[in-house]
């Protein structure tokens, strides 16, 4: 499930400023941006990389990006860079607030009401992810980010205005005409883009379908995105809801551990929904 929202609390102005920071980093000479690589990073919570798995890909995909692990305002004026540090910071409470009203209608719509802590549970790791596609002089020969569900509770994302963002019509039957077909996402100035991740299509026992995604490239001009990504704790369970199983007659999924989840999600290169995999129930 995918869908974009204009009145979503955080002003255009954020927005503009977002890209304009995204693009202030990414422009660094590359001995700046360096210092953020897995291992010489001055905070575990920061990650400066290339590609998604790069040790398990075939092929690289055609993106750098900057992740900002969210653990409180001190570490993240501390550790963040300064080229986005203030704008990142506070996108991503604007953001969480409003994941946490998408998530209150969506259980409502299922029936179920979450307490306040299983709620703080299920997207109490938050972080911002800068994405930069540098122009590419064969765009059909690469992928920007290969074809994938995000792994989390749900993901604002902030594109620019170049487009080259797919998403994959799930339909529920087999007789929806465009079922399978990948549509394009064009930008729309002003607007989010909202992404059901696997951990909302395993609490809602299936109802909700996380959304398949892709980005191609293009020659002509870089592109920037900015994904806020709500995921669950670490050692938060996973599992269908009890509310929903009952009406369902069956479970889907089986229970998992957040952390186990992700580190199987980390453990392999983009392959759509396979992600799921690690907790679908096989039926005979
Ligand atoms: O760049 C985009 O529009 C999407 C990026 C994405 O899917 C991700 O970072 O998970
Ligand atoms: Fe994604």
């Amino acid at each position: 499930m995918e869908l974009r929202v204009l009145n979503h609390g955080v002003p255009v102005e954020l927005l503009e400023s977002l890209k304009d920071s995204a693009h202030s980093f990414f422009s660094l000479p590359p001995e700046k941006k360096a210092i953020y690589l897995t291992g010489l990073s001055p905070s575990p919570l920061i990650k400066y990389g290339t590609s998604f798995v790069p040790e398990k890909e075939k092929a690289l995909e055609w993106k750098d990006y900057i992740s900002m692990v969210y653990s409180n305002d001190e570490d993240a004026l501390q550790y963040w860079p300064n080229q986005c540090k203030e704008v990142a910071l506070e996108y991503l409470k604007l953001a969480s607030k409003l994941v946490k009203d998408l998530v209150e209608i969506l259980m409502d719509n299922l029936g179920v009401k979450l307490d306040e802590s299983k709620i703080e549970g299920l997207l109490g790791m938050r972080m911002v992810n800068m994405n930069y596609y540098p122009a590419c002089p064969n765009p059909e020969l690469t992928v920007g980010v290969g074809r994938h569900s995000d792994m989390g509770a749900i993901t604002v994302l902030l594109q620019d205005g170049i487009g080259g963002l797919y998403v994959k019509v799930e339909g529920d039957n087999d007789d929806d005409t465009n079922k399978g077909e990948w549509l394009e996402i064009p930008p729309i100035h002003g607007a989010l883009v909202i992404n059901i991740g696997d951990t909302l299509q395993i609490l809602s026992n299936g109802k909700y379908k996380s959304a398949e995604h892709r980005v191609r490239t293009t020659n002509t001009q870089s592109r920037v995105s900015v994904p806020v990504f709500t995921l669950p704790n670490p050692t938060e369970v996973i599992v269908p809801l009890p509310e929903v199983v009952k009406k369902d007659g069956l479970a889907r999924y089986r229970q998992v551990i957040f952390q186990d989840y992700m580190k199987n999600f980390f453990g392999n290169a983009h392959a759509g929904k396979k992600s799921l995999d690690f907790a679908t129930i096989k039926s005979a």
